[in-house]
């Protein structure tokens, strides 16, 4: 049955089976993850993106809310080879459209070979390509989505409690659930801050490390974050995940830019330059850090040798450009977070001088 339609940059339309209804537009990329779709779905980086996923069966465990990161669906809209009833009706019950029976090797080909590329969606018994095509047509490039982080972050500031061993400041842009819960776990109390906290907002936490999240679209566009780790660096440690690494370089005089079609997927091979070791990492990212500024490169990516670790001595600095704190992926760098609180261990022993 063709129900359902997807229009492609150029005018390229597929047609596949719809699984949930209605229309959407954005930026079509894929995941390469063969499992943690309840973790990738309800990842708030996802935002204002249309994610196809290339292993070709999605949802046989199921859908419980214990893995979710976020308290919603992100992407904008899905598409796969074959979805489980139980995704579709979760994801109908979300309001988020969804399309399966798609050649989705075909989607990927296109994506691998013309990088992210703007799509629109139409799925539902009275959907047609024309549809579709209006939704692309309507469609904007990700860097074009100046405000996205007002869409994921939270309004208003909100405390955890993890045993009190270090006072963290998150800055909410986006973050997935996952990141809090790594630093609760390990005596951290968590403030997670809006997106566009000012340096004051940050001072009345009196934290012991600033920390930046994942989030979705460009890093240029978070220029409010980009200030507060102008304000903090050297005063206070700073970490930072994804979204997180590439606005603190950008703050620290680096640079970033859009990758062809970035890295999404739970296998991709990062070595630590000073060790030696290479481990697997989760990703999601379509940005990419050209130059480092004030920071040095500690990790790369070894499939393109991208940066993926950036770190300072000098301002205690500590980011990774994939994801430590897993979920979906595998748990291999979870040591992460000992690092980056161990940095704000020793600014506890020895604060700033007034
Ligand atoms: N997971 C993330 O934080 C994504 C970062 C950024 N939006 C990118 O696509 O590169």
């Amino acid at each position: 049955m063709t129900d359902a339609y997807v229009a492609i940059e150029g005018g390229h339309v597929l047609t596949g089976r719809a699984r949930a209804p209605g229309t959407a537009r954005g930026e079509l990329v894929f995941t390469t993850a063969y499992t943690g779709y309840e973790e990738s779905l309800t990842d708030p980086s996802y935002a204002e993106q249309v994610l196809t996923f290339s292993y070709p069966l999605i949802g046989n465990y199921g859908v419980r809310d214990e893995r979710f990161e976020s308290d919603r669906v992100q992407p904008t809209a899905v598409l796969a080879r074959e979805l489980t009833d139980d995704v579709a009706e979760w994801l109908e019950a979300e309001g988020v459209p969804a399309i399966d029976h798609l050649d989705t090797r075909d989607v990927v080909t296109d994506v691998r070979e013309e990088g992210a590329m703007e799509c629109g969606i139409a799925a539902g018994p009275d959907a047609t390509s024309e549809d579709a095509l209006a939704e692309l047509d309507r469609c904007k490039g990700m860097s074009e989505h100046t405000d996205i982080g007002a869409t994921v972050s939270v309004d208003e500031p909100a405390r955890y409690e993890g045993g009190g061993a270090y006072e963290v400041a998150l800055i909410d842009c986006g973050a997935k659930g996952s990141i809090r819960s790594s630093l609760l776990e390990r005596g951290a109390d968590v403030t997670v801050l809006p997106y566009d906290a000012t340096p004051e907002d940050v001072r009345a936490v009196d934290p012991d490390l600033l920390f930046v999240s994942n989030g979705p679209g460009d890093p240029e566009n978070f220029e409010a974050a980009q200030a507060l780790v102008e304000e903090f660096a050297g005063e206070l440690p700073l970490a930072g995940i994804c979204l997180g690494q590439q606005i603190v370089a950008a703050a620290l005089g680096g640079t970033t830019e859009k990758m062809a079609f970035g890295h999404r997927g739970v296998n991709q091979p990062v070595q630590d330059l000073d060790s030696g070791r290479v481990v697997m990492t989760t990703q999601n990212h379509g940005y990419t850090v050209t130059d480092p500024g004030e920071l040095d490169v500690t990790q790369i990516n070894v499939n393109d040798d991208t940066p993926e670790g950036l770190a300072s001595d000098a301002l205690d600095v500590i980011t990774r450009q994939y994801h430590p704190e897993a979920n979906p992926g595998p748990h291999d760098s979870l040591d992460f977070f000992d690092d980056v609180l161990a940095m704000a261990d020793a600014q506890q022993i020895a604060p700033t001088a007034d």
